[in-house]
């Protein structure tokens, strides 16, 4: 049932999205369901008729950057998001615009976003479309006139490099937004809004802040153990939630992905000692009033960019012959987590793509294995570490089929080198990273680089979260010859004095299509 016109546009409520599957022609919330896993029960298009799928329409963005949104749809509208956060509403069948809301942020901000000036798309409540703008508003925007209804700066502090990139999640008419930067030095924390009035209704830290100051809640003041020096304090911690959540109605918790570590450096950042709590975790959170119910931690002091903000999907498995509620995320760091949703246990975990900064996860205490290799502030020059800090798997979504059990991951194969900062002149500094690593510093030959560029490459791995094992994969096309006819590597060697400067090297595993698979 679409486009009845009984409704107004985009009137969805948490009801309605929790009955999704009772109108399957609509994709009401970025994940489709709050359990995220973006399974479609439409089964007009098959195996059988694919190959005769064509183009009905097409639409030119405003700007030629990067398109990672998820289109919402409802009633026949659709609503989706280009770069530098513009939104569009189409009609969903002839692609005419119906409108345009251009948040008009700064376009000479550009460098103060890590990976590019994207947005990854809206959520729509009530007859109101929700936008974080790339520099840090929550705006509400009438969904049938496309004005802003109410707009607030989710910022704490416009001197550090914040931004928005995600998309924003609604639970019982609250608005959930995170946040990016950790690249840059910045403390991480989602905040949630009244959707109605734009009220903030609670904020959660995902670090601690100054231990000098008593912390915001006691979740806060056990994280404040498991930080070292005072480096960080400086630095922000990092710890953004730049992308994933879900939510369970009936647990009534809402998960968060928390990101890496502002720096990365784990010795520079916190003396290589203690977990940094909540870095690289997924949080479960009360979403009524945003208190702390459980965590874990995938990558305890992470040191690689190894965040735990890669989308996370809600199931119910059979495992050992009992059905377990569970959370599973493939985060940047190559394990697949399949973990009890209501405790935060984790129940299995393993190896979706080559790992060698750790042997395995200790299933009884919870934690990996480290190895000694990818500790690179303990080395002498640079180490290669797998997978490298685009991950194992990135912000691309995966999905879930509840029918063949099977979890779909868009995966990479990356490596890097990484290696220790001897001589860090690093202070916070706008659009500045701030990394105490030289993270991929590559070489100027180009035939050592073209064998590193023939070695990321990506595939479809579908996985099996019960068995813990890959079922297949299919590998996306070789990238040597696209990598030879356009240069796409650039070592910026007289980058600025920072202790981190960013060799750019924009992965082909990323999200060109241009892939070949590796020896998994
Ligand atoms: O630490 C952060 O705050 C942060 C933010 C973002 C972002 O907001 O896009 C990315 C990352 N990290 C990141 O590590 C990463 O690999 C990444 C890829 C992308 C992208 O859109 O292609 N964004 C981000
Ligand atoms: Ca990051």
């Amino acid at each position: 049932e679409t486009g009845s016109g009984a409704r107004g546009p985009a009137d969805v409520d948490g009801e309605r999205i929790i009955n999704a599957d009772k109108e399957p022609g609509n994709w009401m919330s970025t994940g489709r369901t709050y359990d995220e896993q973006r399974y479609s029960p439409l089964d007009d298009i098959s195996d059988e008729n694919v190959d005769e799928l064509g183009l009905t329409w097409q639409y030119k963005l405003d700007v030629d950057r990067g398109v990672e949104a998820t289109p919402i749809v409802v009633d026949g509208v659709m609503y989706t998001t280009g770069a530098y956060s513009i939104v569009y509403a189409f009609d969903a069948a002839s692609g005419e615009l119906l409108w345009k809301h251009d948040p008009k942020v700064d376009r000479t901000k550009a460098a103060s976003f890590c990976c590019g000036v994207v947005n990854r798309g809206v959520a729509v409540w009530k007859g109101k479309v929700f936008l974080g703008t790339l520099d840090g508003r929550m705006v509400a925007i009438d969904a049938a006139s496309g004005e802003e209804v109410w707009s607030v700066d989710t910022i704490i502090d416009h001197d550090r490099s914040y931004g928005i990139t995600g998309a924003p999640r609604i639970v019982k008419d609250k608005v959930i937004i995170g946040n990016s930067g950790a690249e840059f030095g910045v403390r991480g924390y989602i905040t949630a809004y009244d959707t109605e009035t734009g009220d903030k209704a609670w904020r959660f830290f995902t670090v601690p802040g100054d231990p000098a100051e008593p912390q915001e809640n006691e979740a806060l003041e056990m994280a404040a153990k498991t930080w070292h020096g005072d480096a960080w304090i400086e630095q922000g911690g990092g710890g953004t939630a730049w992308d994933s959540m879900a939510y369970d109605p009936d647990l009534n918790l809402l998960y968060v992905g928390v990101g890496n570590g502002s720096m990365w450096n784990y010795k520079a950042r916190s003396d290589a000692k203690g977990d940094n709590l909540f870095l690289s975790s997924i949080l479960a959170i009360n979403p009524d009033n945003g208190e702390y119910v459980w965590h874990y931690q995938t990558t305890p002091g992470d040191a690689w960019d190894y965040t735990a903000t890669q989308h996370m999907i809600l199931a119910d498995l059979e495992i050992d012959g009992k059905k377990r509620e569970v959370i599973m995320q493939a985060p940047k760091n190559g394990f697949f987590y399949v973990l009890d949703r209501k405790t935060g246990k984790v129940i299995s975990a393993e190896k979706y793509a080559p790992v060698n900064w750790a042997e395995k996860v200790d299933l009884e205490t919870g934690r990996p294995v480290f190895t000694d290799h990818a500790k690179y502030w303990e080395q002498d020059g640079p180490v290669v570490v797998q997978p490298g800090f685009w991950g194992g798997h990135d912000w691309q979504p995966m999905s879930y089929n509840p029918n063949t059990g099977l979890v779909y991951i868009p995966k990479h194969y990356f490596e890097v080198t990484y290696e220790d900062v001897r001589d860090p002149e690093w202070t916070p500094q706008k659009g500045f990273y701030q990394l105490g690593t030289n993270a991929a510093a590559m070489s100027d030959d180009a035939e050592e680089m073209q064998s590193w560029a023939d070695r990321w490459t990506g595939g479809l791995l579908a996985w099996d979260p019960v068995k813990q094992e890959k079922v297949w994969e299919v590998p996306h096309r070789p990238s040597s010859t696209a990598a030879r006819s356009r240069p796409r590597v650039t070592s910026y060697s007289k980058a600025p004095p920072t202790a981190a400067w960013w060799p750019i090297v924009r992965p082909t595993a990323r999200s060109c299509g241009n892939h070949r698979p590796t020896a998994a």
